[in-house]
């Protein structure tokens, strides 16, 4: 069963075909990843799929529903969330805290319950922690919780936005380049995280450089050039196919 289905979509900038006529699907518990040389889309494409831009053309389809150009907002809800390749992360609020915004961002409780107090706030509230606590032990991070998350190594804060994600219970899992930054040994503990959330039955799809990790975790990769789908396939299908090499040479040749 497909859970997020990619139909067609593309977007020109100003005369530009950033991302052309891209179609594949995202089934539960299965990492997909995106990628190819730098200035081929992925980010474009990314953005399209999570609300950020609105296609020119083509359907995003999330559980049989178009959910085309939704607000980043509404697609959490509907459980499409994303990380960012920026941190998204508050420096300044504790690590507990920063996933505890998370779960504030998927409820319905009103504010004027909140404001005084009401039984009914104070278990949410309670509830909140104990699954942000939860999260936090799932991404090992359960020691820092009290923590300023400005404190935190950039292999922790990559988690930590994982964990924030996740604690809007996600059915499909956007994340724009998890490894970016890290080194080796956070890489690995990312890749066993993203692993471990896809095993759960989360789908995952990633745009990701770092194309060990990429070769390693995923079980689908969808090749763009020149904003245009050239390869799909399991990782050594992808990885001996002659028009992604051609690509990966051809962009370096032009970097010179
Ligand atoms: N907002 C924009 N306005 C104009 N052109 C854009 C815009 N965003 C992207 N582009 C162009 O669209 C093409 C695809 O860019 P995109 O950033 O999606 O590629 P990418 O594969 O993510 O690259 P990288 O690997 O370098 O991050 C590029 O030619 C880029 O210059």
């Amino acid at each position: 069963m497909t859970l997020l289905s990619i139909e067609g979509l593309g977007i020109s900038f100003g005369g530009v075909r950033a991302v052309h006529d891209v179609s594949f699907g995202v089934r539960p518990g299965e990492i997909v990843s995106v990628i190819g040389p730098n200035g081929a889309g992925k980010t474009t494409l990314f953005n399209m799929i999570s609300g950020v831009y609105q296609p020119g053309a083509g359907k995003v389809v999330l559980e049989g529903e178009d959910v085309t150009a939704m607000s980043p907002h509404l697609l959490a809800r509907r459980g499409m969330c994303r990380t960012f390749q920026n941190l998204q992360v508050f420096q300044t609020m504790t690590v507990l805290e920063n996933v505890i915004s998370g779960y504030h961002l998927q409820e319905s409780g009103s504010v004027l319950a909140d404001l005084l107090n009401l039984p009914a706030s104070r278990r949410r509230a309670r509830a909140a922690e104990e699954g942000a606590r939860a999260l936090l032990g799932r991404v090992g991070l359960e020691r820092a919780a009290e923590r300023e998350a400005g404190s935190l190594s950039y292999g922790s804060l990559k988690r930590l936005e994982i964990a924030r994600a996740m604690a809007l219970k996600p059915k499909v899992l956007l994340l724009d380049e998890p490894a970016a930054g890290c080194n080796a040994v956070e890489t690995e503990e990312i890749d066993h995280l993203i692993a471990e959330i896809a095993a759960s039955g989360v789908a995952i799809l990633l745009v990701e450089h770092d194309m060990k990790m990429v070769m390693r975790i995923s079980n689908h990769i969808v090749v763009l050039d020149h904003g245009e789908k050239i390869a799909e396939g399991d990782p050594a299908s992808v990885s001996r196919n002659p028009a992604v090499i051609a690509a990966y040479l051809g962009a370096e040749d032009a970097a010179g």
